[in-house]
Parts: C-alpha cells; structure tokens; sequence
C-alpha cells in the first residue's frame, strides 16, 4: 500500500539499534468532505491527506499525518527516502535532515494560498508542514517502544481533557454535480440555518464555544448570524473568521458592532498591515492563523499589536515540538495561543490533543473541523464529551491505523484523474458558477 521507502541494506545488517528506522511509508488519501463555503469558494467533495509511517529495525512502528496536495507530496518523496538508516529519536536530526534534501517546492510565493487559505507559503513553511507528519510518527514510533504517551515526551500534561469548538459553515446540502459523498447536515445559509447547526453540534458534541466560517455573504448577514447565536447560545464564546475577506473600514465597523459578542475576531482584513490598524482600535481582540503562521512574521505581528491570539497550526509551524516553542515566545510577549487544524483525519487530531496538553496556558477552545470529516485511517475514531477530547495515556499518539479503511482512501486517490489531488475552493466553485473567480481582496 502506499510508496515505500526502506533501506538498501537490512538494518540488521547495517548494525541498526531497534529504532533505526527501516522503512517509511507514504500514503496520500482522498477523504470525503462537505460542501462547506468560505470566501475563496466551497470544499470539493475528496480533499487530499498524506498518511506517513514510519517502521523501526525492531518491527515497531508510528504513524503521522499532514497535507496531502502534490506540491506537499513531492516534499515528502526526497525525505522517506533519505530517512531509513536515521533514528526516530534524532527529531533535530530530522529537520536538518529535511532542509538538505527536500528541496525548493515549485510554484511558491509569499501570497496567501489560494487553496487553503492557510498563510503565507514559503518554502519554509511547506516543508516544515510535511515534517510535522514525519516528527509525529517519529513520536509515535518512540512513545510506542519506550510505552509512554507522545505527552510524556514532550514533558508531560498539564491537563486530562482538551476542548475544542464548534467550527460552523455555511453549506450547501449537496455538492454541486457526480457521484459525491452525502451527509444529513442540510444546508445552512442564513441565520437559522446557522442556529440550527450550532444546535446539533451542542447536541451531539456538546461543544459550547462555536467559530463561524464568514467571509461568505455581506458582512451584515454575518453579524446577524452571529447575533442569532449569541441569542441562543447567551454567554457561550463565539468566535468569527472571514479569512481576510474585509476591508480595514469592514473591519473595524463589524468589531465595533460585535465588541462583547465575540471572544475574538479571526482574520478579519488580511495582512499584518491592516490586522494592526483593525487592533488599533482596542476593544476586540484579534486572532489569526492566516498573518501569523512562521515565525519570521512573529516580529512585525507582536511589535504592531496585530494579533492577540495566534491559532497554531502544529502542521504550519513545524510540529509539537515547534508549537511549544511557540507557545514560549506567545507567553513572553503576552499573546495568547489556541489551536487550529482543518480538513484532517484522527492522527493529526491526536496529534493536536497531544501537545495541547502539554501547553499550560491555553486559554481558548481549540478548532477542528473533525465532525465534518466523516471518514478516517484509524480503527476508534475519537468522540467528544461536552466539547472535550480526553488526552490519551496510551503509547505513542494512542491511534491505531485501520488499513483497510485507507486502502480504500488510497485507492480512491489512485482513480482519481487529479482533479481532487490538489484542494481548490475556487474550481469547486466553479462547478456551480462557471463564472466565479477568486475573489478580489477585500472583498467588502
Ligand atoms: O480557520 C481557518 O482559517 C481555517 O480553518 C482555514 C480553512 O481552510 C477553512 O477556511 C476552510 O477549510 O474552508
Ligand atoms: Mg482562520
């Protein structure tokens, strides 16, 4: 199943100790995702993932995961096949590793990324997104021989249970054409419909915090949504994100109208730049995942008052490892830290539920978009109780991978002819709208 990647002489024969590594695994995967609307677009019905194994001399094994899209993939190849011979406790080793062999990814600018909306995507920053799928099966793979959670590695837990946040979209009930993967969510296009979801998800998840997706319809559409939240969910946090989507005057006329409604506003006007003038303001405080996702832009951000909460992305910044160390320097300048990951499977939301446990001052629920994602790689999917993953004490990250769910996943990705292989809102969209076209920033 999967490329595989293992040394050209045995370990054994190579005088390997037993976490040598031997072989490493890559496995891209379509998995189903909803028709979830955000400003660039809407979701495609399969979104890629890569699934990275790691197996050890002695037969042990650990399993990471991360972005899926070529240019990630063709990243990953170079380095599965510089690993076997490294050991999986060498995790320096394995970006130093990575920063000779990888090489430069194609097509990368300093723009945001047109698919994902995931930042700024450097080199840097693609590379180290693929790594954190190979540090986490190399945690995985070291927590499972020395029989202690991925925590402990990391220095241990501060807390027994994560929470997290409702991530609600706007959505259609069906993507728009073929044979495509359908859910019971219905569509929520409106206030009501916005209600309702959040509804489900307390009912289901028992999640007490929700983020909308914005950036979708006319800013006064989404107040009122938000409102209507705020009416029935009265003194539930709630959180907004329109993935840069506003205008600086946008912005600051929507904080000022939502100040004492929202907890934080996401990414409201994109760019350090115009997120500082937004925070001039005082009053709301900002979040982002979008102008703030290296620390190259940490300086500019923290010197400006930009943001008052950076929504890590363990993928985007490297690793759990890479995420404490930004943990430090949130706590050095005052800032505050939560947790993002979006469109992934159980590893990665094991992954994130590891090292948030490890960071005493995690002040906001974290975001995942892991109810959507009905499909998964591992055998026990995780369940939320009142809003809360409780942190595993098992070895590694605690997952165990299902394979013959990702057979299947692979095989998906095998037929595909490319259109699904790289996540694009915009193509999505045009399948609706033959028309549509990025959108210009602003776009209110
Ligand atoms: O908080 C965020 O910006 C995200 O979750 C980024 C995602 O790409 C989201 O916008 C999406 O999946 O539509
Ligand atoms: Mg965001």
């Amino acid at each position: 199943m999967g490329e595989r990647h293992s040394h050209t002489k045995t370990a054994a024969a190579a005088g390997a100790s037993a976490l040598t590594i031997a072989e490493v695994r890559l496995t891209p995967v379509l998995i189903s995702d909803p028709p979830l609307l955000n400003t660039q677009g809407v979701h495609q019905p399969y979104t890629p993932r890569l699934i990275v194994e790691v197996v050890t001399a002695d037969g042990g094994s650990g399993v990471g995961e991360t972005y899926g899209d070529t240019r990630y993939l063709d990243l990953a190849r170079p380095l599965a096949a510089a690993l076997p011979g490294t050991s999986v406790m060498d995790l320096n080793g394995l970006f130093a590793l990575a920063e000779t062999v990888c090489g430069e990814p194609d097509g990368v600018s300093d723009s945001v990324d047109v698919g994902g909306l995931r930042g700024v995507q450097t080199a840097d920053k693609l590379r180290l997104s693929v790594v954190s799928g190979f540090e986490a099966a190399c945690l995985d793979a070291l927590g499972k021989a020395l029989g202690v959670p991925v925590h402990t590695l990391l220095g241990g837990k501060v807390r027994d249970r994560v929470e997290y946040s409702a991530y609600l979209f706007y959505r259609w009930a069906e993507h728009p054409a073929g044979e495509t993967p359908k859910d019971d969510w219905g569509a929520a296009l409106d206030p009501e419909g916005i209600v309702a979801q959040a509804r489900r998800f307390a009912r289901d998840f028992g999640f007490t915090s929700f983020k909308l997706k914005g950036g979708v319809f006319p800013p006064d559409e989404e107040i009122a949504a938000v409102r209507a939240l705020a009416e029935a969910f009265p003194g539930r946090p709630l959180r907004l994100d329109p993935n840069g989507a506003w205008s600086v005057e946008t912005s600051r006329s929507v904080a000022a109208q939502l100040t004492g409604v929202l907890e934080y506003l996401e990414d409201p006007a994109s760019g350090t730049a115009r997120m500082a003038r937004v925070a001039a303001d005082g009053g709301m405080p900002l979040a982002t995942n979008m102008c703030v996702t290296t620390f190259a832009e940490i300086p500019e951000a923290f010197r400006t008052g930009a943001v008052q909460v950076v929504l890590c992305d363990h993928h985007y910044w490297g690793g759990l490892r890479r995420t404490r160390e930004l943990a430090a320097v949130c706590r050095t300048f005052g800032v505050s830290l939560s947790m993002h990951s979006n469109t992934h499977l159980g590893i990665s939301l094991a992954a994130m539920t590891q090292v948030a446990a490890t960071v005493p001052d995690l002040a906001y629920a974290c975001d995942s978009h892991y109810p959507w994602q009905t499909e998964d790689v591992i055998t026990s999917r995780h369940a939320f109780q009142d809003g809360h993953l409780t942190v595993s004490d098992a070895p590694g990250l605690g997952v165990e991978l299902d394979r013959t769910a990702l057979q299947s996943l692979h095989q998906r990705w095998l037929d595909d002819d490319g259109a699904m292989r790289d996540r694009d809102d915009t193509a999505a969209m045009r399948v609706a709208d033959p028309n549509w076209a990025t959108p210009t920033v602003p776009r209110w």
